[in-house]
């Protein structure tokens, strides 16, 4: 993209240094991506970040993406001590296996605290993810839904809130934001195509080129049809040119207004007018 976003190791650092502090009072992360870009939304040093605490990952924004790749990627994220499930915070769908997984990642321990005669406590959770993701929806969902009692319990450097999700979970009420990688430059344009980066900070037109290209490959019948297109032509811009045209985006003498097409074209996608869509498949990581 033409506007990279500058990315500051200073904030790298702090931001890795205030999850692991809150790391030390978890037991179990909740880490969030978007389902529609699950490598994309994610920071790439997340694994070294959380080590070997249970792991539950979820795929957000279903319902802005391809279910079949969502379906995929769920098996892809899964394995020992990693469960994923496929969530919309929005509307709330899937939030109720959150619970039952975390007790399943903690199982084990819990036997073994059982068979000692001790009563496990609630089981403690904290919520990751980069900016945008829809960390704040998914606290909010749980905490109005279940909240019973908040309370305090001393924090490393400063007391933690928790939020209590009925008698199994208790939440810390900020989420640990960590931050994706902003150097690759297809990185930078699927983080724009899904909005997890401000409009302002990138080229329009380029994401919407970005998004054409990809969608004329993967999704060449969704384009057809809103479109109202007979063929696809080869060349992006040739298409961006058709679409435009169709859509009467024009300025004077004939020529396209580019703003205006992509803004539509990036309105259709927002608006789930050209169906839920993956930019981001298990097929291109193996
Ligand atoms: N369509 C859809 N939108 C969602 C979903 N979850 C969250 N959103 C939207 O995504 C946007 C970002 O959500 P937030 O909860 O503010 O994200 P956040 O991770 O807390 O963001 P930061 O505060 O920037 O770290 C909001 O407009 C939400 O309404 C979802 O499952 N589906």
């Amino acid at each position: 993209m033409s506007k990279p976003i500058q990315w500051y190791p200073g904030h790298m650092a702090k931001a890795k240094r205030e999850v692991r502090e809150k790391l030390k009072l978890i037991d179990v992360v909740i880490e969030l991506v978007d389902a529609r870009i699950p490598l994309s939304s994610r920071n790439p040093m997340i694994d070294e970040i959380v080590g070997d605490k249970p792991r539950l990952l979820l795929l957000n924004k279903i319902d802005m993406a391809d279910q079949t790749e969502t379906k995929r990627w769920k098996k892809f994220f899964e394995g020992p001590g990693k469960m994923a499930l496929e969530v919309d915070c929005q509307s709330g769908q899937g939030l109720n296996k959150i619970a039952p997984a975390c007790r399943e990642l903690m199982k084990e321990k819990h036997d073994k605290l059982k068979a000692k005669g001790v009563n496990p406590r609630a089981i403690r959770v904290l919520i990751l993810g980069i900016p945008n993701v829809g960390k704040s929806t998914l606290i909010n969902r749980l905490a109005k839904k279940n909240i019973a009692v908040t309370g305090d319990k001393p924090g490393v450097t400063k007391k933690q809130q928790w939020i209590k999700v009925g008698d199994e979970l208790d939440l810390l009420d900020t989420p640990g934001i960590l931050w994706p990688k902003f150097e690759d430059q297809d990185v930078g344009s699927r983080l724009a195509a899904t909005g997890a980066i401000k409009e302002t900070l990138f080229d329009f037109q380029e994401v919407v080129v970005f998004i054409l290209k990809y969608m004329k490959d993967r999704y060449p019948e969704r384009l057809k049809e809103r479109y109202k297109l007979e063929e696809i032509p080869d060349d992006v811009i040739e298409l961006f040119d058709e679409i435009g045209r169709k859509r009467g985006c024009l300025v004077g003498g004939g020529y396209i207004d580019y703003d205006k097409a992509a803004e539509l074209i990036l309105r259709d996608l927002r608006s789930l007018k050209l169906g839920g869509i993956s930019f981001e498949t298990v097929q291109d990581v193996n």
